[in-house]
C-alpha cells in the first residue's frame, strides 16, 4: 500500500494520460463476466495472501458508503471514503480548509492533486498498520484519476449502484448524521411509482435511536440546490469514469430495487458473495 500511494503521487505530478473506448452494449452480461472473474480472483488472492481492491461508483445519495462499509467489514479491508477524507480536511481550521469549503459547498469536485495528495496520506497510514486490500468510495471521480490508479495499481472490480435520480435527491436532502457517536442516519421515507411498469420503489427511513434525535446534524452540501449541483457534476465528469471501466470489463451495474433490506442480499447474490461470510466476519 506504501508503494501504491507513492505511485500515485508519482503519476499524479506527471499528469499521466491515456485514452479511452467507450461501449454501451452487453451492459449485464459484461457485469455478469465481471462478477465472475472477481469471484474467481478473490479466491486466488485469499490464497496469496492479497484482498480485494473494488472501487464503488454512484450519483450523491445513492448508498455508497453504506454498501461499502458493509462489504468492508466482509471482506476485512478498509473502507476508504474520499468524502471523509475531505470532511476531516475541512474539520481541521486554516486556509487549507477554507479554500476546501469554498469548493465543497458549492457541489464543485476539488482538484485531482488535492484529492490524491489526501487519499495517498491515508493510504500511507493504511500501510503503517499493516492494512492490505481497500474498497474505494468516491476516488476515481474523474478520468485522470481513474488513469492514475490504473497506473499504479490493479483494480478487480468496479460497482456502479444506480437509482432513480428523484430517489437521490430525496436521499440526499434526508441524510442526517449524529455529532456525537457519527452514525449515518436519513429520515427520508421514499415510496414511487415503479417507472414503464416496474414494481414500486420503497425506502423506509433507516431512524436514529432516541439518544441520537436532537444530536442530529446535516451536511452543508446536502442543501437542494448544492445536491442538483452534484448531480450535475456527476453527470458530467463521473460518469465517463463509468464507460472507463465498462471498456475495461471491470464494470458491475447494480440498480437498487429498494431500502437495504431487499438490496443487501440482491447486491450479494450480483457479487458472488456467500452471505455466511457475513455472519462470520460479524462474529
Ligand atoms: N475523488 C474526488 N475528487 C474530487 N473531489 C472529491 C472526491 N471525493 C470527494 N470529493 C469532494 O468531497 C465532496 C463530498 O464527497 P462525497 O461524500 O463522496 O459526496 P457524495 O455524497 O456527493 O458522493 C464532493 O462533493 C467533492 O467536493
Amino acid at each position: 500500500m506504501a508503494a501504491i500511494s507513492r505511485a500515485i503521487r508519482a503519476c499524479a505530478a506527471a499528469g499521466s494520460r491515456r485514452s479511452m473506448a467507450s461501449s454501451a452494449k452487453e451492459v449485464a452480461a459484461a457485469g455478469a463476466r465481471a462478477a465472475a472473474a472477481v469471484a474467481r480472483r478473490g479466491r486466488e488472492r485469499e490464497e496469496d495472501g492479497r484482498r480485494v481492491q473494488w472501487v464503488f461508483l454512484g450519483c450523491p445519495g445513492v448508498g455508497k458508503g453504506t454498501y461499502a462499509s458493509r462489504l468492508s467489514q466482509m471482506l476485512r479491508v478498509p473502507h476508504i471514503a474520499t468524502g471523509d477524507l475531505v470532511r476531516d480536511a475541512l474539520a481541521s481550521p486554516g486556509p487549507f480548509s477554507e479554500q476546501l469549503a469554498e469548493i465543497v459547498n458549492n457541489g464543485k469536485l476539488v482538484s485531482d492533486e488535492i484529492i490524491i495528495n489526501l487519499l495517498s496520506k491515508r493510504l500511507e497510514e493504511g500501510a503503517e498498520k499493516g492494512e492490505l486490500g481497500f474498497i474505494l468510495d468516491g476516488f476515481p471521480r474523474t478520468i485522470r484519476q481513474a488513469e492514475i490508479l490504473e497506473g499504479v495499481t490493479d483494480i478487480d472490480l468496479v460497482i456502479n449502484l444506480k437509482l432513480r435520480e428523484e430517489a437521490l435527491l430525496a436521499k440526499c436532502l434526508g441524510r442526517r448524521m449524529c455529532s456525537q457517536c457519527g452514525g449515518n442516519f436519513n429520515v427520508a421515507s421514499i415510496d414511487m411509482e415503479g417507472e414503464n411498469g416496474g414494481p414500486r420503489m420503497y425506502m423506509p427511513p433507516l431512524l436514529p435511536p432516541p439518544q441520537c434525535e436532537s444530536k442530529l446534524i446535516t451536511r452543508p452540501d446536502d442543501t437542494e440546490e448544492v445536491v442538483k449541483e452534484r448531480l450535475r457534476v456527476y453527470h458530467d465528469l463521473c460518469e465517463p469514469v463509468e464507460d472507463f471501466y465498462r471498456a475495461r470489463g471491470k464494470l458491475l451495474e447494480f440498480n437498487l430495487p429498494g431500502g437495504i433490506p431487499e438490496s443487501w442480499p440482491k447486491l450479494l447474490q450480483a457479487l458472488n458473495l456467500d452471505p455466511g461470510n457475513e455472519r462470520s466476519a460479524a462474529a
